[in-house]
């Protein structure tokens, strides 16, 4: 292969790929855009294998640079994209690993012919040349061992049908690269959402395949990949790095700002795809209230988007042991088993001091025991997380809610000690607690902006202004940023013991240093 000839075919690969963009775009599907641009790589790599033991370490950084740039300009990805995640979503292998795959191919033909001339050099050469580090004998000796095949010696002893080898051959480089891309991928914190069991070397990711190549189903698949490698830019991200010069606004129902938990679950604009996508998961959810005229109102709500079936209402009162078991058993009854355990029921009552302590904290403490029966594997269960909701109330003394806060300050007590319990990895269970700020709900009444309101039960004239005061400096969560917060809690396993802050001024933060870990 003469160097013109080499460099031809590098100009060729440049031209075809380095500015096609997303695949589609150019009239051709993904899977014959790779297969064409694999073909002229190949040839290149077979030209660069010849060259191999010339070529610099800054030559080898840069043609390893341009194939990622390629499949990732390919895929539409931007560059900030995992390199794990560019070559595990197309499945593709390094150019070292189609290197490698030419020198065991071209290792067996020599070992495997039957001309005596060719057998006797490679003796020669197994005998003279195995420390010389340019030496193509030893270069092989050491992929062989890269990907656990046999030694050269037992491949010319029993050499096995060329098809057989060649199939190894794929099967080790396949097993290789996927596991060396997983462990990259494993610190990402931005591939979280990145299913591991559907990424392989060798196959495709379902990001792609499930697709048509039309120009608006590919840039679809586009969005998706994004989305799922954490590099799709959400409003709010923008709104953060372009240092509020942009909208944080999601520009599909301009309500809210856009952000993930916006797009996935709350986005108006996305009710009907969510909807088709929601009535497969089977997400179930047992609701349960004292107030059932509210609780049959949200029942009615979440079966129109998640189902009829998978939703269901228990009227239940938690400072009641009986009531309260009751809600377990029903759900466990429809569901057949129980992960996830909140605790939210709460009350603001400061002329009640025995029911806000019945409500906000035995009511709590209730849940967290009942939970860790019904859920915890060494009683029949498969494990799974509490969230028990304080208030930042719980953090911080407050002198005209004294009682509530001290219903506050017991739940977080209390979850952080349960959460130290040794038994808990075995149990498969972990305790967490949120502890919003003033968030928008309809405890936080309009009784609390509106100056001519009597003041609330228990809450003097000057203690509702001091009230009013506090909510003015602090600011008032919204729903979706709690909710934010929450799922957090719920997403990150290791997080045992956590205790999480929402405020409209410094957003979602973990409190008492990092939680006591283990991961489940
Ligand atoms: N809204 C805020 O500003 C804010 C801030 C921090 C924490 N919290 C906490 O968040 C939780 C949810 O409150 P919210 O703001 O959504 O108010 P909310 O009044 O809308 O919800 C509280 C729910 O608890 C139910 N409940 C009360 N007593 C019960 C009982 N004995 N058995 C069963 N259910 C009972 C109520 O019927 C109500 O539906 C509470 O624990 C509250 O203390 C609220
Ligand atoms: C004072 C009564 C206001 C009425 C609002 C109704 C219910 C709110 C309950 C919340 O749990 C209270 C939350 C936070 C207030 C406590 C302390 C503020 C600490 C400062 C901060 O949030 O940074």
């Amino acid at each position: 292969m003469c160097k013109s000839h080499t460099h031809h075919t590098v100009q060729l690969l440049v031209s075809y790929t380095q500015e096609s963009g997303l695949h589609g775009t150019n009239g051709l599907n993904l899977q014959t855009s790779y297969k064409n641009l694999s073909e002229l790589r190949h040839s290149t790599a077979f030209c660069m294998a010849w060259r191999f033991y010339h070529l610099t370490r800054s030559k080898w950084t840069s043609s390893h640079a341009f194939h990622k740039k390629n499949l990732r300009n390919f895929q539409s990805m931007p560059a900030r994209t995992a390199t794990g995640a560019v070559y595990l979503i197309l499945g593709a292998l390094t150019i070292e690993a189609e290197i490698h795959k030419r020198q065991l191919s071209f290792l067996y033909n020599i070992v495997s012919c039957d001309n005596s001339t060719i057998l006797d050099l490679v003796d020669r050469q197994l005998i003279m040349n195995m420390d010389n580090q340019q030496s193509f004998f030893c270069k092989v000796a050491g992929t062989l061992a890269m990907y656990d095949l046999p030694s050269i010696d037992s491949l010319k002893q029993q050499p096995p049908s060329k098809l057989k080898w060649k199939l190894s051959v794929k099967m080790a480089l396949q097993k290789y690269w996927t596991k060396f891309f997983l462990e990259e991928i494993e610190s990402k914190t931005t591939l979280v959402h990145l299913d591991r069991t559907l990424l392989k070397i060798g196959s495709v990711h379902p990001v792609w395949t499930s697709l048509s190549s039309t120009i608006s189903d590919v840039k679809k698949g586009a969005v998706k990949n994004r989305l799922l490698t954490g590099t799709y830019l959400f409003e709010s991200n923008k709104h953060k790095f372009s240092g509020g010069k942009e909208s944080s606004l999601c520009r599909l129902c301009g309500t809210s700002n856009e952000d993930i938990t916006h797009f996935l679950l709350l986005c108006p604009a996305l009710h009907q795809q969510r909807k088709a996508l929601f009535s497969n998961l089977k997400a179930l959810v047992c609701l349960c209230d004292i107030d059932s005229e509210e609780g049959l109102k949200t029942l009615k709500r979440f079966q129109t988007t998640f189902g009829n079936e998978n939703v269901m209402f228990v009227k239940c009162d938690v400072t009641d042991h009986d009531s309260f078991e009751n809600v377990f058993k029903q759900a466990k009854r429809k569901f057949g088993v129980l992960d996830i355990v909140v605790n939210n029921a709460g009350l603001l009552a400061e002329d009640n001091m025995r029911k806000t302590m019945m409500v906000n904290s035995i009511g709590v403490i209730e849940g967290t025991q009942l939970a860790t029966h019904y859920l915890n594997k060494e009683s029949g269960g498969q494990g799974g997380v509490v969230v028990n909701i304080s208030s930042t109330a719980g953090l911080t003394p407050v002198f005209y809610m004294p009682i509530y806060v001290a219903s506050k300050y017991s739940i977080v007590g209390y979850t952080r000690s349960v959460s130290q319990n040794p038994a808990n990895k075995e149990r498969g269970m972990r305790y967490t607690c949120l502890c919003p700020a003033f968030t928008d709900t309809t405890m936080f009444d309009k009784k609390w902006s509106d100056e001519g309101e009597e003041p609330p039960p228990g809450f003097s004239e000057e203690e509702k202004k001091g009230a009013l005061h506090l909510i003015e400096a602090t600011g008032v969560n919204t729903v979706e940023e709690v909710v934010k917060g929450f799922m957090t809690l719920l997403e990150v396993d290791d997080n045992n013991g956590a205790v999480m802050t929402v405020t409209k001024k410094h957003g979602i933060q973990y409190r008492h240093g990092k939680p006591l870990s283990h991961k489940l």
